[in-house]
């Protein structure tokens, strides 16, 4: 194995194999125990319609269910953060309605995201690029998580994994920023298999991974705009052998993300040197 794919690995956490019904108790068990010792009332996830959103909301319904079959108060807030429309909107339905979760809030990021813009145009005189508006986006998700999770006592729960933490395909302080993350160390091939276990319909665990952030490209495939796929991402991440160039590609992206993935830098850091 490539020495930098085993330090990578070592970092994702991620293993060769797993069972995905003792992943899925201990996953649960993992929220249960986090929510306890935080003292926290329960919590929120924003559902898109994709899988990663899919399998860490049903997890979180599990463990409040868990909860309160013990006496312990709790709730789990599901919410749509649609950007106006979403084009792929009854595939978000199908999700929570697998989701099953004890509360659904739809709170529309597009007003938001689009005065924020005006401002920023009213400022520089130059509007935000589609791509900068597409990571704007995700930060006002996280803020609207956030709003919802100060005033009720909430944690939100955040989808990042092994298969999208090791390129730092996340936007820096938008998806990327939660308090909890349920399907760390997991592959996307292994959050799939968790799905399926879960007895979630093929609409929802075959589903393509899409950021969908952009006007211009709604639904672009993120293997589309990595120019990676995530079968390959996976192998990597099992340690077993990829492409030459792909390896290559999937470093380089590890490499200049390392900002993405630890506390803001300080004088007192050497990993940036
Ligand atoms: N070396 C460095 N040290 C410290 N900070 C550094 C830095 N380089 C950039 N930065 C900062 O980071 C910022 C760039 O980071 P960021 O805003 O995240 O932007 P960036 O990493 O360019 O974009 C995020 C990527 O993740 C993808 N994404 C986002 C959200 C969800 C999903 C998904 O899979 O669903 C995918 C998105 O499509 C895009 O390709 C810069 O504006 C700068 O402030
Ligand atoms: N339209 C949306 N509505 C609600 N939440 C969203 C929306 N878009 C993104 N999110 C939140 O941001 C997270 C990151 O998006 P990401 O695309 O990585 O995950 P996903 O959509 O759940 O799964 P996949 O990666 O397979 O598309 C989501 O898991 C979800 O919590
Ligand atoms: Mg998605």
């Amino acid at each position: 194995m490539r020495e930098l794919q085993r330090a990578i690995i070592a970092e994702m956490g991620v293993r060769p194999e797993i069972d995905p019904a003792t992943e899925i108790t201990e996953r649960v068990t993992f929220l249960q125990d986090y929510l306890r010792s935080a003292g926290a009332r329960g919590f929120v996830l924003g559902i898109s319609g994709g899988l990663d959103s899919t399998l860490a909301g049903r997890l979180a319904q599990l463990a409040v269910e868990g909860l309160r079959a013990d006496g312990v108060d709790t709730e789990f807030v599901a919410v749509r953060l649609p950007y106006n429309v979403q084009q792929d909107e009854e595939d978000a339905q199908a999700a929570l309605r697998f989701v099953a979760a004890d509360e659904e809030l739809t709170l529309g990021v597009g007003g938001a995201v689009d005065a924020l813009a005006r401002d920023v145009l009213a400022a520089q005189g130059e509007p935000l690029t589609d791509y900068t508006k597409g990571n704007t986006k995700a930060r006002i998700r996280m803020t609207a998580q956030y709003a919802l999770a100060g005033d009720r006592g909430l944690l939100v729960i955040g989808t990042d994994h092994g298969a999208e933490s090791v390129t730092g395909f996340f936007t820096k302080f938008g998806d990327g920023g939660a308090d909890v993350l349920p399907l760390y160390g997991l592959n996307k091939r292994q959050n799939r298999a968790l799905l399926k276990h879960l007895g979630a319909s093929e609409q929802l665990w075959a589903k393509a991974p899409t950021a969908d952030l952009l006007d211009e490209r709604p639904g672009q495939t993120d293997e589309a705009e990595l120019g990676l796929d995530y079968d390959v991402i996976d192998d990597y991440l099992e340690g077993r052998d990829v492409p030459e160039q792909a390896a290559q590609k999937l470093e380089g992206l590890f490499l200049r993300s390392r900002h993405k993935r630890t506390t803001p830098a300080t004088i007192l850091d050497g990993w940036w040197r």
